[in-house]
């Protein structure tokens, strides 16, 4: 095993929430109303998609030029920082720090692999930045997720073979996109959202190190 790469909005911690709640203030700013179940589709997924995504529920995606669909994408970024500015490290999920730390004891590398342009503000926030080898950058990449691009990037920045590499992830397109960068694909929540990992827990407290550790080589020696 040579490493191990996260996800971060809703892996790491929790700003997967904050992504909904700003979405949900600027779909409001232009009277389109999303609901949680919608918002599991953007999980993972680009701004500027995402903005499309929300558009297209209501058929308006050829009401705004391109201009307007970026000062919207903007707006919906201010929200956001406005949110983040609250991160601190009592909001790493429970059970994260205690699977960066042995995997770090036990030699492994780790890297990130966010979609977020405001991945570094947020490990920042959470003052987790020493603890990753290599941080994938979201503005350099040019394909979403289930696109595997981001997870690609993290698996050259970190030099290691995609074969001994676990991913990380919450959301589905997250999962695709893990398995296309042939990972072995780790699926935190709904098992019936994230039915296409190889192996799924329901929370980050779930998961073990020698357990996945396990799951990895039962996997490979099928
Ligand atoms: O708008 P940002 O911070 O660059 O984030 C892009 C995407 O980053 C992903 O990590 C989130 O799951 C998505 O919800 C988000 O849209
Ligand atoms: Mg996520």
């Amino acid at each position: 095993m040579e490493a191990f790469i996260f996800d971060l909005d809703g892996v790491i911690t929790d700003t997967a929430h904050y992504h909904y709640i700003a979405w949900k203030e600027l779909a409001k700013s232009i009277n389109i109303d999303i609901d949680e179940k919608f918002n599991e589709s953007l999980k993972g997924i680009s701004r500027l998609e995402s903005l499309e995504s929300i558009l297209k529920l209501k058929g308006r995606e050829y009401d705004f030029s391109y201009e307007e669909k970026v000062i919207l994408a903007n707006k919906k970024n201010d929200y956001y920082k406005e949110l983040i500015k609250n991160v601190t490290p009592k909001d790493i999920l429970p059970g994260i720090k205690e699977l960066l730390n042995e995997t770090k004891d036990k030699g492994i590398k780790i890297g990130l692999a966010s979609a977020s342009k405001n991945a570094d503000a947020v490990l920042q926030n959470l003052q987790l930045k020493d603890y990753f080898d290599f941080v994938a950058d979201a503005s350099k990449c040019t394909q979403s997720k289930p696109n595997p691009e981001i997870f690609l990037m993290a698996i050259k920045g970190l030099n290691v073979d995609p074969k001994d590499c676990i991913g990380f992830e919450d959301a589905s397109a997250g999962i695709e996109a893990i398995n296309s960068a042939n990972m072995y694909s780790v699926g935190i929540g709904d098992e019936n959202v994230l039915k296409e990992a190889n192996y799924i827990v329901k929370n980050t407290t779930d998961l073990d190190f020698n357990t996945l550790i396990k799951k990895y080589i039962q996997y490979y020696s099928k």
